[in-house]
């Protein structure tokens, strides 16, 4: 059975909701320090450790991902505390930014694919009191960016191009596509 090496729970959901069987062991890297020059690049790089790590575990194959939101030329976390918050918040304020998913499915210490997908997401201008209302519900921390599509931060989201479920966190056509080339999902019918 695959191994999702994940332990966020968006993750979860979106292979729940298509339909993949898995089971979740979490990897434990160090996600600082590693340097790219292109969003994609590190996105796929960090999920290239975090499957592998788990790969020289486990016999079974590995998907591991990364999300990384990158506004012209920086790259933004997960915010640290409020402040941090507030000030992702405020860059993204008026503004497109990319997210950027790596995808790596791997087993025993070997990649057997990789990719990555962009989607452009356009914030509205955000007032200061909708930014400290936000900051206050605690949904930015385990966000990248500092916002979440899919709960209250879908307020500030005027339109996106490209796949919505990337910046959940898992590229679910790109995803689907690479699991059934490698015999690793089928379609069924319940
Ligand atoms: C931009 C955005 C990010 N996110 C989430 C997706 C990812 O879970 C998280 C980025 O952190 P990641 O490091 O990609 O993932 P993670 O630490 O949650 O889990 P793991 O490393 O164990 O796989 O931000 C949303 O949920 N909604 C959004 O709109």
């Amino acid at each position: 059975m695959l191994i999702l090496a994940s332990k966020s729970p968006r993750r979860q959901e979106l292979l729940n909701l298509i339909g993949v069987e898995f089971t979740v062991k979490a990897s434990n890297i160090n996600e600082e320090g590693v340097l790219a020059t292109t969003s994609s690049e590190l996105a796929v790089s960090l999920a290239t450790l975090k499957g592998l790590e788990v790969s020289r575990k486990y016999p079974n194959p590995v998907l591991a991902a990364d999300t990384v939101v990158e506004i012209e030329g920086e790259f933004l976390g997960k915010p640290q505390d409020e402040n941090q918050a507030i000030e992702m918040l405020r860059k993204l304020s008026g503004r497109y930014h990319n997210v950027v998913t790596g995808v790596v499915i791997c087993q025993r210490g070997q990649i057997l694919d990789s990719f990555s997908e962009l989607t452009k997401v356009y914030f509205k201008k955000l007032t200061e009191e909708e930014i400290n209302w936000y900051v206050k519900t605690k949904d930015p921390f385990d966000k990248a960016g500092g916002y979440g599509i899919q709960t209250q931060g879908g307020i500030f989201v005027e339109k996106i191009e490209g796949c919505y479920f990337n910046v959940v966190g898992l590229p679910l056509a790109k995803t689907a596509n690479s699991l059934r080339k490698l015999g690793l999902y089928k379609l069924k019918v319940n």
